[in-house]
C-alpha cells in the first residue's frame, strides 16, 4: 500500500526521470614499493587508501547505485587475512564504504596504539592495509541495484592464486550464452549476474592454468605442492586466461580483476567502447576510467596518462612487473561518444574542448531559427551537465555577433562618428543562468498528480532578465525520454514569459538502445522512437512496424554475425528535421504559451566535434559488435510484444 503521508524519498524519480544511467568507474591501484616507503615519503601507510578514496570519489559520476572496494596483502602467512571487501548500495555508497575502512582502521588503531608508527604490524593486523586494490562505482546495467550485485565480486578459495576479484565497467550481448556455457562446462552458477558469469568465465579458466603448472611443477621439476605455490604464481600466464576466457564475449567491457597472490590486470573490449587510461611510476601503476581522475589524484600531467588499447590487458604481476598484452584482436575503434557528451567529467582536456565543439556546432542551426536575430535572444544551459557546451555555444553566438558588427561598421564607413561606433559595439549577447537545478527536493504527498505539480520545481529560473520579445535558447546534453523538459523544465522557461523556447541538445537524436554499459535498452523509453511511431501513424505508413517486426522475427534464430538491424526502416521515411518537430511537439505542455522548438545535433557534427570518440550506434544505429544487432532487434520485438524487459 502506498504511504499517505511521510518524507518520502520520491527525490529519486523525480530527478532521475530522464537522465541516463551512467556509466561505472573502475580503479585499479598497485604499490610498487613497500608500505613503509610510503609511511616516510607522505607520512602515512593508508596512502593508497586516501587515493583509492579519491579515485572512486572522483568518478562518483559514473554511477550511483553502489560502490565497493577490495584490496589485497602481498606475501602474507598462512592464517593470516589477505583479502579485504567492502562494497555498499547505500544512498552514498562511496561515503559509507570509506566510513567502514576508516572506522576498522581507528578501531584497531585505538585499541591497539602501539601500531601507530609500526608498519609491519599494521599490515599483519589491520584489515585493507595491502598493495593491490581495486574500486568500482557502479550503474547497474543488468539485474537489480541489491547489494550482492554490487562489485567487486570475489571468488573464493584456499589456494591463494585461485582467489579472484572482479569488477567492471561493462555489459555483454550475450550474457545469457555465456551463462549456458558454463552450465556446459558442468558448472552451476549460483546466480544470474553478469559480473558473476564474466567472473567465473575467468575463474575457469584460472582454475585450468593454476592445475596445468601444477602438473607441470611436479612431474618436470619435481616440486611439492607447498614448493610448487610461490612458482605458479610467478609463471601463471593471464594473457593466456584472459585470452581464453574472452573468446566470445560481445560487447562494452573494461574489465578490472586482482588474483590472490596479487597479479592484477584490466582488460578492455577490442573496439575500445568503454574507457581505460593507466599511469605507471616508480611508486606506483594505477588504471581509471576516466584520465583526469588520475591527473588529479596523484597530480601528473595529461600526456603522462595513456589510453588502454583497445583489445589489450594491462598485466600487473605480483612483482611489479607490468606488461601489455593483445588479448582480443582489435575491431575497429568505436569509443563511446556518450562517454565524451555526457558520461566522463569535463575537466578532461579533451573532453572539454570536444563539449565546447559540440555547442559551438549547433549555431548555425540556432542561427537559422532566430533568423539571425541574436539581439533578441538569451542563451543559456540546463545545469550541470549541459555547462561546458553552452560556453562553446556562446563562443559561436559572440563570433556571429562580431561578424554583424564588422559588416555594420564596414557599410557605415564614412558616417562613421564616435558614438555610431559605441553603440554597435556595445551589442552584447546576452548570456544568463536561467535554470537552477533544486536537486534536494523532496515531496511529501506520493500519489502521482501531486507528483507531477511537484516535479516541475525540481528546476527553478531566474526572474527579470527575459524580455517577452525574447527567444530563450537553453542547451541540454542530451534527450532521451523527455519526461524532465516537459513536466518541469519547459513548463518553468514559460513562466519567464519568452516569444519562444528553443531546447538545444547537444547529442543527436537517440534513436537505438545501448547494449555495451549505458541503462538503456527500451525502445518506448526513447522519444525520438515515439516521435517516429506518431509520424507512422500521421501518414498512414504504421504498417511499417508490422513489416520491420516480421523481419525481425525471421532473424531470431540467425547466428549474430548474419543478423541485420532492420529497425533502420522505421526512421528511413523521415527527416531528422521531421521526428525534431515531432518531438517538439510532443514535449510541448498545453499550458506552455510560448513556441517550442527542439533542435539536436548533427551525427556529422558529433563527428567532428569527438574525432576520436565514433562510436554512435545509439544515433545511428550502426553497432560495433555483431551481438547490438541481434538486441537492437530484439528491443523492438520487445516492444511490439508488450514486453517490458531489457533486451540483452
Ligand atoms: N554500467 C556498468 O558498467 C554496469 C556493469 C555491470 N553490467 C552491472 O550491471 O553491474
Amino acid at each position: 500500500m502506498r504511504a499517505f503521508f511521510g518524507l518520502t524519498t520520491t527525490q529519486q524519480h523525480i530527478t532521475m526521470s530522464d537522465a541516463i544511467k551512467h556509466e561505472c568507474g573502475i580503479a585499479l591501484l598497485r604499490l610498487k614499493k613497500p608500505l613503509s616507503f610510503y609511511k616516510e615519503k607522505y607520512g602515512s601507510s593508508f596512502y593508497a587508501i586516501q587515493k583509492m578514496y579519491l579515485l572512486l570519489e572522483k568518478q562518483h559520476n559514473r554511477g550511483q547505485d553502489g560502490a565497493g572496494l577490495a584490496s589485497i596483502k602481498l606475501d602474507m602467512e598462512p592464517g593470516e587475512r589477505y583479502i579485504s571487501r567492502v562494497r555498499s548500495n547505500k544512498t552514498s555508497p562511496i561515503q559509507d564504504i570509506f566510513s567502514q575502512v576508516n572506522g576498522r582502521i581507528n578501531q584497531e588503531l585505538e585499541e591497539n596504539p602501539e601500531w601507530l608508527n609500526d608498519v609491519d604490524a599494521q599490515k599483519k593486523h589491520i584489515p585493507y592495509l595491502g598493495e593491490v586494490f581495486l574500486g568500482h562505482v557502479r550503474y547497474g546495467t543488468f539485474g537489480k541495484n541489491n547489494i550482492e550485485s554490487v562489485h567487486p565480486f570475489l571468488r573464493q578459495n584456499n589456494w591463494m592464486h585461485r582467489n579472484l576479484i572482479v569488477a567492471g565497467n561493462f555489459n555483454l550481448t550475450n550474457v545469457k550464452e555465456l551463462f549456458a556455457d558454463l552450465v556446459r562446462l558442468g558448472q552451476h552458477p549460483k546466480e544470474m549476474a553478469d559480473t558473476v558469469t564474466v567472473m567465473e568465465k575467468i575463474g575457469h579458466f584460472l582454475d585450468d592454468e593454476v592445475e596445468d603448472l601444477y602438473f607441470e611443477l611436479r612431474d618436470k621439476e619435481g616440486l611439492s605442492k607447498k614448493d610448487a605455490s610461490p612458482v605458479i604464481g610467478e609463471r601463471l600466464d593471464i594473457a593466456r586466461i584472459l585470452r581464453r576466457a574472452s573468446k566470445n564475449w560481445d560487447g562494452g567491457f573494461a574489465m578490472a580483476g586482482m588474483l590472490g597472490h596479487g597479479d592484477a590486470f584490466v582488460l578492455r573490449d577490442p573496439a575500445g567502447i568503454r574507457p581505460a587510461f593507466y599511469y605507471e611510476d616508480e611508486e606506483i601503476v594505477v588504471v581509471a576510467s576516466e584520465r583526469p581522475v588520475i591527473q588529479t589524484a596523484f597530480n601528473v600531467p595529461f600526456n603522462e596518462i595513456k589510453e588502454l588499447d583497445p583489445g589489450h590487458a594491462i598485466i600487473i604481476k605480483k612483482d611489479g612487473q607490468v606488461s601489455f598484452e593483445e588479448i582480443l584482436e582489435p575491431l575497429e575503434r568505436k569509443a563511446c561518444s556518450f562517454e565524451r557528451i555526457y558520461f566522463s567529467r569535463g575537466n578532461d582536456a579533451s573532453i572539454y574542448q570536444e563539449r565546447k565543439m559540440l555547442g559551438r556546432t549547433m549555431m548555425p542551426m540556432i542561427l537559422k531559427e532566430l533568423n539571425n536575430d541574436v539581439e533578441n535572444a538569451v542563451f543559456s544551459y540546463i545545469p550541470n551537465t549541459a555547462e561546458v557546451s553552452y560556453f562553446g555555444m556562446v563562443e559561436g553566438a559572440q563570433e556571429f555577433l562580431n561578424q554583424q558588427k564588422t559588416e555594420r561598421i564596414l557599410a557605415l564607413k564614412d558616417e562613421l562618428n564616435p558614438e555610431k561606433l559605441q553603440e554597435i559595439l556595445s551589442k552584447t549577447i546576452r548570456s544568463e543562468k536561467i535554470t537552477i537545478k533544486d536537486a534536494k527536493l523532496r515531496t511529501f504527498i506520493t500519489d502521482d498528480s501531486n507528483r507531477d505539480d511537484m516535479v516541475e520545481h525540481v528546476y527553478d529560473v531566474t526572474y527579470g532578465v527575459v524580455k517577452p520579445t525574447d527567444t530563450l535558447i537553453v542547451i541540454d546534453d542530451s534527450i532521451v525520454r523527455g519526461t524532465t523538459l516537459k513536466k518541469s523544465i519547459v513548463k518553468m522557461l514559460d513562466r519567464l514569459n519568452p516569444k519562444k523556447i528553443i531546447v538545444v541538445s547537444s547529442a543527436p537524436q537517440i534513436r537505438y538502445p545501448d547494449c555495451y554499459g549505458i541503462d538503456m535498452a527500451k525502445m518506448d523509453t526513447l522519444i525520438a522512437f515515439n516521435a517516429t511511431l506518431e509520424l507512422l501513424k500521421d501518414r498512414n505508413m504504421y504498417h511499417i512496424i508490422d513489416e520491420v517486426y516480421a523481419k525481425c522475427k525471421t532473424q531470431e534464430h540467425l547466428p549474430d554475425a548474419e543478423v541485420t538491424n532492420f529497425v533502420k526502416e522505421i526512421y528511413a521515411p523521415f527527416t531528422d528535421e521531421e521526428i525534431s518537430d515531432k518531438i517538439s511537439e510532443m514535449l510541448h505542455p498545453e499550458t506552455v504559451k510560448a513556441d517550442l522548438k527542439i533542435m539536436f545535433q548533427t551525427v556529422e557534427n558529433l563527428h567532428v566535434s569527438c574525432p576520436d570518440n565514433l562510436g554512435d550506434w545509439y544515433f545511428t544505429g550502426n553497432y560495433p559488435t555483431a551481438g547490438g544487432n541481434r538486441v537492437v532487434n530484439r528491443a523492438f520485438m520487445n516492444f511490439v510484444e508488450g514486453n517490458d524487459a531489457r533486451a540483452y
